[in-house]
């Protein structure tokens, strides 16, 4: 069974028609699946069902065996991470390092571990020099990275990203694609949303078309090795 299982799935905002009709999808951790289509095609929805965001209003959205419907957002956070098309949508604190450490605080974890954590996802992510930063100060690379490193410190197991390298340059494009092959390499599952034909091509093992909210291909190249 996939670690994300889309079963008969039916979406709609508010009272539209529906964006997503009738999906039913298993996505692997093994896997580095890409979902590409036409604009409007449903992919960020699709994304955002398969993340717990959105609750179908027909059909079942399994994470990790359990539905996602009788789950909080803290035990889908602890699974599965989203990265938003626009990763401001998800920085909220005064300085880079807070952002990584109030969730922790939050959690109640200890002082010492919180600091720990922090230091490690800042290093992986290459901000730690930006550490006392405000955030919105950031270019857009800095701040996707930030994004990132903030899921990274609640450990998921799958990562959801729409539109990963728009905004990107070729150095920043490097970057990300080092980050995320060491996700895969850790076992992390990872689903992106992408026009990006070269990343695509690059790194899917696994690519979704999406038109007109269906999957019209679903075409595995190979389990990454
Ligand atoms: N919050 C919303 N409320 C109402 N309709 C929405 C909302 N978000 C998306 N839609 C509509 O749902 C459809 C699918 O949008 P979605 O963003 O999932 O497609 P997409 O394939 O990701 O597009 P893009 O490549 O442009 O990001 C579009 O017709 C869009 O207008």
């Amino acid at each position: 069974m996939g670690y994300l299982t889309l079963k008969n799935v039916d979406f709609a905002y508010g009272k539209s028609d529906f964006i997503i009709k009738n999906t039913s999808l298993q996505l692997f951790q093994e896997d580095f699946t890409a979902v590409v289509g036409p604009n409007g095609s449903g992919k960020t929805t699709l994304g955002k069902l398969m993340a717990g965001l959105l609750k179908p209003q027909n059909g079942t959205v399994m994470i990790d065996g359990t539905d996602s419907n009788s789950m909080s957002l803290g035990a889908i956070g602890k699974r599965v991470g989203y990265l938003f098309q626009n990763p401001e949508k998800q920085i909220f604190a005064p300085t880079v390092y807070e952002e990584l450490t109030f969730p922790l605080e939050i959690k109640g974890t200890e002082k010492k571990v919180v600091e720990r954590k922090a230091k490690e996802a800042m290093e992986v992510f290459q901000i730690s020099h930006l550490s006392k930063a405000f955030p919105f100060t950031l270019s857009q690379g800095e701040k996707q990275r930030l994004a990132l490193a903030a899921i990274f410190i609640h450990e998921p197991k799958f990562l959801i990203l729409d539109e990963p390298t728009t905004g990107l340059d070729k150095e920043r494009k490097v970057v990300l694609s080092g980050i995320l092959k060491n996700f895969q390499h850790e076992g992390v599952g990872m689903v992106v949303i992408s026009h990006d034909e070269a990343f695509v091509e690059e790194h899917a093992t696994r690519v979704i078309k999406m038109m007109g909210g269906k999957i019209i291909e679903d075409t595995r190249k190979s389990f990454r090795s």
